[in-house]
C-alpha cells in the first residue's frame, strides 16, 4: 500500500536550557493510504505536537515529514500553506471558526480561499449528517459548543482531503454524538479513501481506528494494527 506520511527522525524541543522540553523525540511513522490511525497518550506526552508537526503548521527541530513524497519543511512558507488547503483536513481544539461568517460559509471557507466551488450536494449531505440542517445560516456564537465542534469537523471533511487531522474532536460532545461523529469520519474514510489521523483520550474511540499508536515522552511505546 502507499505510504501518504512518513515521519523520519523527527524531533521537536520547546524552550531551551532549564526549560527545555522534549515534545517529540525521535520519531519515525509511516501511514499508509486510507488509514484510520488514532494516537493515545497521557496528558503532555507530546499527541498535540505530533499533529501539528505532521500537519505543516509547526516546524520539528530535526528530521523530515513526508506527505505525498513531498518532504513539507523543504517548501516555501506559501507552497506549505496551499498543500494544507488542498490535501489537509483539521480538526483542531480552537476551532478557528470565523464569528462574522454563518455555518455554511465557515465550511466552504477553506475551498473558496482556494478559489474552488464547493460540491454543494456533497456539503448539504455533511451537514445533515452532523445535525446542522437547522443551523446552516446561524453565526457561529449561537452555537453551542458541541455544535461549533460539529461545524469545524463539517469544514475539514467539505473539501474531500487526502488527509484529516483531529485533536480530540469529539471532546464537547456526548457519547452519542462522540459515535456519530466516528461512524461519519469512517464513512468518509471509505468513501473517499482518506488517511485519518486522530489525536483522543477515549478508549471506545481509539479501539474503532484500524491503528493505534501509543505515545508517551515524545516517542512512539506502542503500534497496534487492529
Ligand atoms: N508552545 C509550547 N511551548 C513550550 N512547551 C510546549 C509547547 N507546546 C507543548 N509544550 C510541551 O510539550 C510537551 C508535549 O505537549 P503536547 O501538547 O504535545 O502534549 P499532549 O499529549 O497533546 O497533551 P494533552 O493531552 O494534555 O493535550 C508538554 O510537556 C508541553 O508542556
Amino acid at each position: 500500500m502507499k505510504s501518504v506520511v512518513k515521519m523520519c527522525q523527527v524531533s521537536k524541543v520547546y524552550g531551551e536550557n532549564e526549560t527545555e522540553v522534549y515534545a517529540l523525540r525521535n520519531i519515525h511513522l509511516d501511514i499508509e493510504e486510507g488509514t484510520f490511525v488514532t494516537i493515545v497518550g497521557k496528558s503532555g506526552s507530546g499527541k498535540s505536537t505530533l499533529l501539528h508537526v505532521m500537519g505543516g503548521l509547526e516546524k520539528p527541530n530535526s528530521g523530515e515529514v513526508i506527505i505525498q513524497d513531498i518532504s513539507l519543511y523543504d517548501l516555501k512558507e506559501d507552497e506549505l500553506t496551499i498543500l494544507r488547503r488542498r490535501q489537509i483536513g483539521f480538526v483542531f481544539q480552537f476551532f478557528n471558526l470565523i464569528p462574522s461568517q454563518n455555518v455554511y460559509e465557515n465550511i466552504i471557507l477553506p475551498m473558496r480561499l482556494d478559489g474552488r466551488k464547493e460540491d454543494s450536494e456533497y456539503v448539504e449531505d455533511i451537514i445533515r449528517m452532523l445535525g446542522l440542517e437547522e443551523k446552516k445560516l446561524s453565526y457561529i456564537d449561537e452555537l453551542s459548543g458541541g455544535q461549533q465542534q460539529r461545524v469545524a469537523i463539517a469544514r475539514a471533511l467539505a473539501s474531500k482531503p487526502t488527509i484529516i487531522l483531529l485533536d480530540e474532536p469529539t471532546g464537547n460532545l456526548d457519547s452519542q454524538n462522540s459515535e456519530e461523529v466516528m461512524d461519519l469520519l469512517k464513512i468518509s474514510q471509505r468513501r473517499y479513501n482518506q488517511t485519518i489521523v486522530m489525536v483522543t483520550h477515549d478508549a471506545m474511540m481509539a479501539n474503532k481506528a484500524d491503528r493505534i499508536i501509543t505515545i508517551e515522552d515524545g516517542q512512539i511505546v506502542g503500534d497496534q494494527h487492529v
